[in-house]
């Protein structure tokens, strides 16, 4: 196989950072410059013609064609598109008619394999049709929910003999994997594009994919314990990077950090209780495990539930933290351990451990249903708590917030610029 080839996607929708972008990429190694979807959507067919003008390497355009193969091949080989990016998904006539096009405007055509039944029955497919590239490709969203396409990418790289390319949240190490199990072209975007240094990024992957091509070895591919992953990502990200991510929702009200300065993230184990009744919040001490986060309801707040010798309790079991929406006590004691506890209101008064309440049922916490095994996440800013269903992507979720974030940071920090410039504010205001 020939040296692999490192293909950057621009998933961006401002042309002016694309640009300014790519030029870092290729500065790092890049072989060829996608022009993502979102940047088609944004500024159409120019942004095409500017990245081929300016850099004059092999340009693609992931068009994400699924009908009309012939129009959307013409326009994009016309504005400089040498590879146009169609759907393998597309009827098998439209995947003709793009393949017509391109051999007529002097363009080759890559099928993107995204949400493909039967990839290994397609890919072959396809490239008796006459395809010139098959694209493994997970897309963005699927990869939130923990698909991943080196799974598959072999089965195909096995079965075909045109070029076969991968993408799909791709860093150095998935790269190198990607090219050891057959991919000749590594496609990588955010994790260049959004990184800091783009230029270091696409060089760290660039020397990845040249290791592993010249080793020639197979890779043994490892699966990570599920909550192992989602409590390393979440350590990663703040509660405002989750609260983009999940749109805003399920933060807690009223419920603020007594000891400043402190992160915690488990999975809930709840409690109902009422007001002053302390039993089943200190019992709950003895149901959580280490790693775990208690989160309380209260029915008042008159008198605490939560107290220095409950701290200290948790401190013994390695319980993360605690989450009460009601009243804690001993507030200087509890901030002397340093201890992270949330809480709605301070007082002196603690109230008798009647036993009334349960643990470990559904709960409304700080206007929050919370169930038992729910993550929770909380910091400076506040609580958020995340349903366990939906806990890996979420995480992934608040991971590409936060890597999107650290690039505009870059782009603030050391060059100058303004948030409204980055993010074209102004343009993307909502038409009235
Ligand atoms: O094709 C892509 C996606 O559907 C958005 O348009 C991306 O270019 C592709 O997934 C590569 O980007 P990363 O997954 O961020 O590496």
């Amino acid at each position: 196989m020939d040296k692999p080839i490192l293909q950057v996607a621009l998933d961006l929708v401002e042309l002016k950072r694309a640009v300014e972008i790519a030029g870092e990429a290729l500065e790092g190694g890049a072989d060829w410059l996608e022009v993502g979807t979102p940047l088609i959507k944004s500024e159409g067919m120019d942004a095409i013609r500017e990245i081929k003008k300016r850099f004059r390497v092999k340009t693609l355009a992931d068009m994400k064609t699924i009908d009309t193969g012939n129009v959307e091949v013409e326009m994009a080989a016309k504005s400089g598109a040498d590879i146009v990016i169609i759907l393998a998904l597309s009827d098998d006539s439209t995947i003709q008619e793009a393949i017509r096009a391109a051999k007529k405007y002097g363009s080759e055509i890559m099928v993107d394999m995204i949400n493909v039944p039967n990839p290994v029955e397609r890919a072959k497919e396809l490239e008796e049709l006459g395809v010139d590239y098959i694209n493994v490709h997970v897309g963005i969203d699927q990869q939130m929910k923990g698909m991943d396409p080196l799974e598959i990418l072999s089965n195909v790289a096995n079965e075909v003999s045109i070029p076969v390319a991968a993408a799909g949240g791709l860093d150095a190490e998935k790269a190198a994997n990607c090219v050891s199990l057959g991919a000749s072209i590594v496609i990588v975007g955010s994790n260049i594009t959004k990184s800091r240094n783009v230029v270091e990024s696409a060089r760290k992957v660039r020397e990845a994919i040249d290791k592993s091509w010249k080793s020639g070895k197979k890779v043994e591919l490892k699966k990570r314990e599920l909550d192992e992953e989602i409590r390393e990502i979440l350590m990663k990200v703040s509660t405002p990077n989750i609260s983009d991510a999940m749109h805003r929702a399920r933060a807690m009200r009223d419920v603020h950090p007594v000891v400043r300065g402190k992160k915690i993230v488990g999975k809930a184990v709840t409690v109902s209780a009422f007001d002053g009744d302390w039993a089943k919040p200190v019992e709950a001490i003895d149901v959580a495990g280490k790693g775990d986060v208690i989160v309380i309801k209260v029915s008042g707040d008159n008198a605490a539930v939560w107290g220095e010798l409950a701290t200290r309790s948790c401190i013994n079991k390695g319980i993360e933290g605690v989450i009460i929406d009601g009243a804690v006590r001993d507030v200087d004691d509890i901030r002397e351990l340093g201890y992270p506890i949330f809480a709605k209101r301070e007082v002196p008064n603690a109230g008798e451990p009647k036993g009334f309440g349960e643990i470990n049922v559904k709960i409304e916490c700080g206007g929050i249903e919370v169930n038992p095994g729910d993550w929770i996440v909380a910091d400076d800013n506040g609580v958020m708590v995340i349903p366990k269903e939906r806990a890996y992507e979420v995480a992934r979720r608040a991971l590409e917030v936060k890597k999107h974030e650290e690039r505009i940071r870059g782009e603030i920090e050391d060059k100058g610029r303004t948030l409204a410039e980055i993010v074209e504010l102004y343009k993307w205001e909502k038409v009235q």
